[in-house]
């Protein structure tokens, strides 16, 4: 019998039930007068957060009573299916009281090992990073109300850095000493976690010697976890792999040491590392969003919507060219109507890929060697293979590593992009009309499929090129230009902070090039907003460059060369699960019986 196994009858208010623990579960079943059984309640004990003598509050240090016969057990409790609280994770506390104290504090033991028997693959101590400006500027009081209490009913410890500028998360992380911490949080938008993933990644290489400009390098896994508190304006990657924005949902998972592996794309300017990204990377439209909201960041997270309108009356598309390396399509596409949920086949066969050698190998024996490269192992080689180019007009050009669904598009740019499967999808809108075109982005907001148009195309894709056309080129003068200003700009982040206002929040790719003197900075993209943007939108002479979107930060270059690396960060999370809020009403037929949160 299984060491951890234990059955009694126990009630739970008035009410009986036949409790037990299998090693695997903690679960009791109502029984009625009869003894017989009734409804069962079933926590998986990966799910079980404190087990205390007594009967306790929420806080463990408030205790109500503290009786010989009862135990409190605190556990992981999902909000009802299809209902509005639909994968929201809230804490459950049951009391159990016993017929003695033996078997109380037999209860209470075995509960403890089973706990213990988890805590390996829990964080015992944690790195937070709080960004007190980010979305409605309420980061701090998210942590002190919502999540600190959580973490100390959870034993977990928690050094805690308010930041007072951009970039300080990822500089803390890539030169402080880490040792101690199972992960690192943050509590801010999706600019907050960018900070942490380009920290991770960096001391990750850093550490292995490896260097992170050359795209055709594979680059080391990082250890170290991330949690994502939401706190922000978009919290994209929070939605996409958690399925929810919510606080307490995302504090439970870094409790129980969730772990989801993520795709992370690296984007190169001329040899030279220019960030990372896992949402999006876009040109065109999302690139002047992004640019205009920034003069709005007054507006909080409206200033999307906002610029969003504006941007769309102004009417605009870029030429150049895109070339992009398929993905093996036998694995998956993106319009095969999965989504990629929690446990997903698609994502652990990659994982198969990527690292074994013996799912590498039998990959090898069923493709090219080319075919192989790009889609089966890490192997950067595979920049060598065979490229396709698209030349015109475009309206935008996004790749995503996932589908970067959040509450604004509840599936998201690519709704069956999947979070580790080593790919990304890359999604062309060509020089549609007005309406053509709002009808695109409209249908990002319903199950309508929004590559069902003629003129959009995706693909699966292990890498993506883009250039301006002939003529268009970023100029040297241009970069000549920048690398001054790009300078100048960080002597005026240090000025505003004297001046105790708020640092603009233009930070690791400007600091990234920056840096190393060989980029060009902010300022340049400064001067392209003086000539093409301050105008308005209403502008009769349309800019014939746009910028790069690369999650929420604008990218001071044009010509860059995109590279999904797989798995190459892991989340405290564990992706959306079957029935939570995000759930496909696309897949199968369009029912959903009201359990998407587009029509629950
Ligand atoms: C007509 C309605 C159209 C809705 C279109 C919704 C598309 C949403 C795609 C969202 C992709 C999100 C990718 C994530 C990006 C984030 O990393 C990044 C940073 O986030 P942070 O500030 O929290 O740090 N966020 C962003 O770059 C924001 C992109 C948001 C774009 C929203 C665009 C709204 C467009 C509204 C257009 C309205 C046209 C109306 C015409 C009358
Ligand atoms: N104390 C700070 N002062 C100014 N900027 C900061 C600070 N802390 C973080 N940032 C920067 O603010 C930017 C936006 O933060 P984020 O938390 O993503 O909020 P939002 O989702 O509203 O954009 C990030 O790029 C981050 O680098
Ligand atoms: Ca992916």
């Amino acid at each position: 019998m299984d060491p951890l196994w234990l059955e009694s009858v126990l009630r739970v208010g008035k009410k009986r039930y036949r409790v037990i623990l299998d090693g695997l579960h903690f679960s009791w079943t109502h029984l009625d007068k009869q003894n017989r059984d009734k409804k069962t309640v079933s926590v998986p004990v990966s799910e079980l957060i404190r087990v205390e003598e007594g009967r306790v509050k929420i806080q463990p240090q408030k205790k109500v009573e503290s009786s010989e016969h009862h135990f409190t057990v605190f556990s992981v409790k999902r909000g009802r299916c299809g209902g509005s609280s639909a994968g929201l994770w809230t804490v459950g506390r049951t009391q159990f009281s016993c017929s003695s104290r033996d078997i109380r504090d037999q209860w209470v033991t075995q509960l403890r090992a089973a706990l213990m028997e988890k805590s390996g693959s829990r964080p015992q101590r944690l790195l937070v990073f709080i960004n007190p400006y980010g979305g409605k500027k309420r980061g701090v009081q998210i942590y002190r109300t919502l999540v600190s209490p959580l973490l100390e009913l959870a034993g977990i410890s928690a050094h805690v850095v308010v930041t007072e500028r951009a970039n300080q998360a990822r500089d803390h992380i890539l030169k402080k000493e880490l040792t101690g911490f199972d992960g690192v949080v943050c509590v801010g938008g999706d600019g907050m976690f960018s900070e942490l993933l380009h920290g991770v990644i960096g001391r990750t290489q850093q550490e292995a010697g490896l260097s992170e400009h050359d795209p055709t390098v594979t680059l080391q896994p990082c250890n170290l976890h991330i949690g994502i508190i939401p706190a922000g304006s978009t919290d994209c990657v929070c939605f996409a792999t958690v399925g929810v924005n919510d606080p307490i949902t995302s504090t439970l998972h870094i409790i129980i040491g969730d772990s989801q592996p993520l795709d992370v794309c690296s984007v190169h300017h001329l040899n030279t590392l220019v960030r990372y990204s896992v949402s999006l990377v876009g040109y065109g439209f999302y690139g002047d969003v992004l640019a205009e909201s920034e003069r709005h960041r007054w507006m909080g997270p409206l200033r999307y919507d906002y610029s969003g309108c504006m941007v769309y009356l102004s009417n605009r598309s870029y030429s150049g060219t895109v070339q992009f390396l398929p993905a093996v399509p036998q694995f998956s596409s993106p319009r095969d109507n999965t989504r990629c949920l929690s446990g997903c086949q698609v994502c652990s066969e990659s994982t198969e890929r990527l690292f074994t050698q013996s799912g590498a190998s039998s990959h090898t024996s069923s493709y090219s060697t080319s075919q192989c490269s790009q889609d089966g192992s890490q192997d950067g080689s595979q920049l060598d293979a065979d490229w396709v180019s698209m030349e015109g007009r475009f309206r935008c050009v996004s790749l995503t590593c996932m589908s970067s669904s959040c509450p604004r598009s509840p599936l998201g740019l690519s709704p069956a992009a999947h979070l580790a499967d080593g790919t990304g999808d890359l999604i062309l809108v060509r020089d549609a009309d007005a309406m053509g075109f709002l009808k695109y982005l409209h249908r990002h907001t319903n199950a309508q499929d929004q590559f069902d148009l003629p003129f959009v195309q995706v693909h699966r894709v292990r890498a993506v090129r883009f250039s301006l056309p002939p003529g268009e080129e970023e100029s040297e003068e241009e970069e000549e230009e920048a690398e001054d200003i790009g300078k100048g700009t960080e002597g005026g982040e240090g000025r505003a902070e004297q001046e105790g206002e708020r640092p603009t929040r233009r930070s690791v790719s400007q600091q990234h090039l920056a840096e190393r003197g060989e980029g060009r900075g902010m300022g340049d993209y400064r001067k392209k907003k003086k000539r093409d943007f301050l105008c308005g939108p209403c502008c009769s002479r349309a800019p014939s460059v746009s910028v790069w979107n690369c999650d929420g930060e604008v990218l001071p270059c044009t010509d860059i060369l995109c590279r999904v690396h797989g798995q190459l960060v892991r989340l405290f999370a564990r992706g959306i699960e079957d029935g939570a809020g995000t759930r496909s009403c696309r897949t199968g037929s369009r029912k959903c019986n009201g359990r998407c949160v587009l029509h629950s």
